[in-house]
């Protein structure tokens, strides 16, 4: 029997969402094959804690089914609107998915998972995968600027390079260039690119990728990033556990990547660990909570799908927009 609105939980009758715990959620998965050894997955995984294979069965393979019915009926959609419009040359447009969501909520480890689930589906579609830091203005641009404690905030991104950017890949065209952010240097690599080519499935992550932009009062057109996404995610957590994310992550790459010459951090890694520990509350506190709270959190409504994590990432309920 299906359920009535009257006995859905009240947030449920008012929310555009309906809820599944991760338990629900993960009986969607279905027929759908576990398609990655436990190996791949641990090699997946970001530094030294990666998602484990129970994760990926439990909430990725359901969301990996749900993606293929949205791919499959957006491809047909598309080839049946240019055959009404009787458009002489076939072209394909990449399905694009976003994630969203704080700094060290998960966004890139769930990204490369997804990527890894989709491309393993029957029809072999070519999956690519773009991460916004690329599209951060120059340390040099945001020094200038006055910007360099607002790395992340929207006016720290050259909007009009990402949306030129998506347009040229939802557009079909070939090799398109993105630029690339170096997490050991912490600055855009000049000259650097990898190129897009005309992928099935493009994932888009970063944590302003849901951002609105102010609209022009003279009814100008003014497209939004997300207008370019046939499905979105955001990551979610509390506050207190990005933030235990955040600084196990600082201090790991104390251990590791601080300690290359060439990396940003490198002075911090010489440091002792109480002194670090501040650097990277202060990083936690003055920018990115900062980030999350003014500008990333309230983009979550905007998704289609919300993972809320809870200890140790594991996804702990999944909202999913009824229509
Ligand atoms: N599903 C997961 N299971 C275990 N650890 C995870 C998982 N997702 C992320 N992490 C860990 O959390 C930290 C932040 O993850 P990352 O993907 O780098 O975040 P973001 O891209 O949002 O900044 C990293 O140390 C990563 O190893
Ligand atoms: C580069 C980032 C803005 C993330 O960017 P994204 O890939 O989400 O576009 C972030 O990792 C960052 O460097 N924040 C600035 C404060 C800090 O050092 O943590």
């Amino acid at each position: 029997m299906s359920t009535t609105l009257d006995q859905l939980a009240p947030r449920e009758r008012y929310s555009p969402y309906r809820f599944f715990s991760a338990a629900e959620w993960a009986e969607f998965r279905a027929d759908t094959p576990l398609t990655l050894t436990e190996d791949e997955v641990k090699r997946l995984g970001s530094l030294y804690d990666p998602i484990d294979l129970r994760e990926v069965e439990r909430i990725y393979l359901s969301l990996s089914r749900l993606l293929s019915a949205h791919v499959e009926s957006s491809q047909l959609l598309f080839r049946q609107r240019q055959a009404f419009f009787g458009a002489p040359e076939a072209y394909k447009t990449p399905f694009i998915i976003g994630i969203a969501g704080s700094v060290a909520v998960g966004k890139s480890t769930t990204a490369r998972v997804l990527k890894e689930l989709l491309a393993r589906w029957s029809s072999s579609p070519k999956v690519d995968l773009i991460t916004t830091d690329g599209f951060l203005y120059s340390n040099e641009i945001l020094r200038r600027e006055n910007l360099m404690e607002r790395k992340g905030f929207p006016d720290s991104y050259d909007v009009g390079a990402l949306l030129r950017f998506l347009s040229a890949i939802k557009s079909g065209q070939p090799d398109v260039p993105a630029p690339l952010y170096s997490h050991l240097t912490y600055d855009v690599m000049p000259g650097a690119y990898v190129t897009v080519d005309r992928p099935d499935i493009l994932i888009f992550e970063g944590i302003n990728v849901l951002q609105p932009r102010e609209l022009p009062r003279d009814g100008t057109f003014v497209p939004f990033v997300s207008d370019f996404f046939d499905f979105s995610i955001y990551i979610d957590a509390d506050e207190d556990l990005i933030h235990d994310w955040y600084i196990a992550r600082f201090m790991r790459l104390r251990e590791t990547a601080f300690r290359d010459e060439k990396s940003f951090f490198h002075r911090y890694a010489s440091l002792s660990d109480e002194t670090a520990l501040t650097i990277a509350e202060n990083l936690w506190a003055n920018i990115n909570l900062k980030n999350l709270r003014e500008n990333i959190l309230p983009t979550r409504p905007r998704a289609d799908l919300i993972l809320r994590k809870g200890e140790s990432h594991r996804v702990a309920e999944v909202a999913l927009r009824k229509l």
